[in-house]
């Protein structure tokens, strides 16, 4: 009774069980229906803890840009004291190694050439490993998963690389668990299980692999250092540990080098493979022979042409020539914005007591942004239900930008990644179509839109076809 303590003003929600709370009346990958009946802030009970679903621009907006200070911690990690960046509570050692990976990644190149040769460099790789039909995920997801290792240990890996595909493999594994109803809801609530032998323990293993694996090579950087060169992140990272040596305030330690290292692959690769099959399932989409279920069929072959006229086929495109595809720009924007991939934001908690629209929120409640209601909101997008890439274009045809697109959240714990992200997205699905037209496998059905929603909302498996232009 004492933890079911409302407050005044407290935002309405459905009445909750025993134990278990709301968790198993609410469906949340549809939180519109929630908000259809409680309105855009509504409050459940998820076992012990306190919920908020905030939706819509205006709610968001308010709590992650206006009140940024109180929406800025995250819930604790219930299986272990996890430090890097992405888990880490709000505080000293977030800021600093937030800011640290930050400077450390636009130095090697976010926002420089470097970066963009090495996305470029291996969209050229995924081009050459297209064969006839197959499967999309695998070869992008290694994609993605290359710029994160050229980025972190100074080498990309080839694709069947075992080593390379197990490390992704184990990395996505332990995000899905962390995630998971067994280490959110069930260890959290009842934390003594971890004190009783049982199968339950087996949620650590795809942790310990992945820190083992990533411990090897945080190893092998230390014994080929050379002090007056920095080759990648970790090169970066074992510089300021040793600078950091006198300081006992200091978060720069191996354990969160690994920490770090992990939260960003987590982070990045399965975010970035899954918007980049959203885009091409939105080009395959497009080319199947039944009729088209909305406007899609008309834009591959204005993004070829565009494509032609402004990079031509010799060269390869570069993020400079982004300013010159408006309507390509647009239908990478409006992927994004029509696929939603993570759908309900990543958890926060409050900072201190606060409010939103007028509804008192207490410290320590975990929050989810629904940002699918953002890029959703019916009160900004003319088309929010469909694929419309004129979202991001003005009478003009040129290209805008929408306030209400927050794929990548806001405030101070948005995503570190997304000009990284943002490059990739664009310079994958440019190079691509540079070369490729694609279209569904003969005697295969129209693939279905939507997709399954675990942590991320993904689209279902699908074949795909690449001929030569
Ligand atoms: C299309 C690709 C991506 C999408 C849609 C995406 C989206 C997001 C979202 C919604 C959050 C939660 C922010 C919040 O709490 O409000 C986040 C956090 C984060 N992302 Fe990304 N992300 C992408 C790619 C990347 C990449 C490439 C990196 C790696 C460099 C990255 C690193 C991170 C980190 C470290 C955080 C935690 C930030 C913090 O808590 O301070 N993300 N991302």
């Amino acid at each position: 009774m004492k933890r079911r303590k409302r407050w005044n003003n407290y935002p309405p929600g459905p009445v909750s069980f025993p134990f278990v709370g709301n968790l198993l009346q609410v469906n949340f990958q549809c939180p519109r229906l929630l908000s259809e009946k409680f309105g855009k802030i509504i409050s459940l009970q998820i076992g012990w803890k306190n919920v908020v679903l905030l939706n819509g621009l205006e709610a968001v907006k308010e709590a992650l840009v206006q009140r940024s200070e109180d929406f800025a911690d995250r819930p604790p990690f219930s299986l272990f004291d996890h430090m890097g960046i992405m888990m880490a509570r709000y505080g000293h050692g977030w800021k600093e190694l937030r800011r640290f990976t930050l400077s450390t990644l636009r130095n090697f190149g976010l926002g420089k050439k470097s970066l963009d040769q090495r996305v470029t460099e291996e969209a050229g790789c995924l081009c050459s490993a297209f064969s006839h039909p197959f499967n999309p995920r695998f070869l992008i997801n290694s994609a993605v998963g290359n710029v994160m290792c050229s980025l972190t240990f100074g080498n990309r890996f080839e694709y069947n690389d075992e080593k390379f595909q197990r490390m992704l493999h184990l990395i996505e594994e332990a995000f899905n668990i962390g995630a998971g109803i067994m280490s959110q809801v069930i260890l959290d609530m009842m934390p003594w299980l971890l004190y009783i032998p049982g199968p339950h323990h087996n949620v650590f293993q795809p942790y310990t692999d992945s820190f083992d694996i990533l411990r090897e090579i945080v190893k092998e950087h230390k014994e080929t250092r050379d002090p007056g060169f920095t080759r990648d992140f970790i090169d970066a990272f074992l510089e300021e540990i040793e600078k950091a040596k006198m300081d006992p305030e200091s978060t720069f330690s191996e354990d969160n080098l690994i920490f770090t290292v992990f939260d960003m692959f987590g982070a990045a690769t399965e975010t970035t493979t899954v918007t980049l099959l959203m885009q091409f399932g939105r080009v395959r989409a497009s080319s199947h022979p039944a009729p088209p279920i909305d406007n899609v069929s008309i834009f591959p072959g204005r993004v070829h042409e565009e494509i032609d006229k402004v990079i031509g086929r010799d060269r390869s495109p570069d993020i400079e020539d982004q300013v010159n595809l408006p309507y390509t720009n647009a239908v990478i924007y409006e992927t994004q914005r029509y696929c939603d991939v993570v759908f309900a934001g990543v958890p926060r908690t409050t900072y201190r007591d606060t409010e939103v629209q007028g509804f008192f929120i207490p410290k320590g409640t975990i929050i989810l942004t629904v940002l699918s209601s953002v890029l959703k909101d019916e009160t900004v997008w003319e088309k929010p239900h469909e694929f419309y890439p004129e979202h991001f274009l003005d009478a003009d045809g040129q290209f805008v930008k929408r306030e209400a697109f927050l794929p990548f959240s806001a405030g101070r714990r948005m995503c570190l990644g997304e000009q990284l992200a943002r490059k990739e997205l664009f310079l994958f699905f440019t190079t691509l179509l540079q070369h490729f037209t694609f279209h569904i496998p003969e005697d295969q059905p129209r693939p279905r839109d939507d997709g399954y929603y675990v942590l991320i909302h993904s689209p279902d498996s699908y074949e795909l076809c690449a001929s030569p232009r």
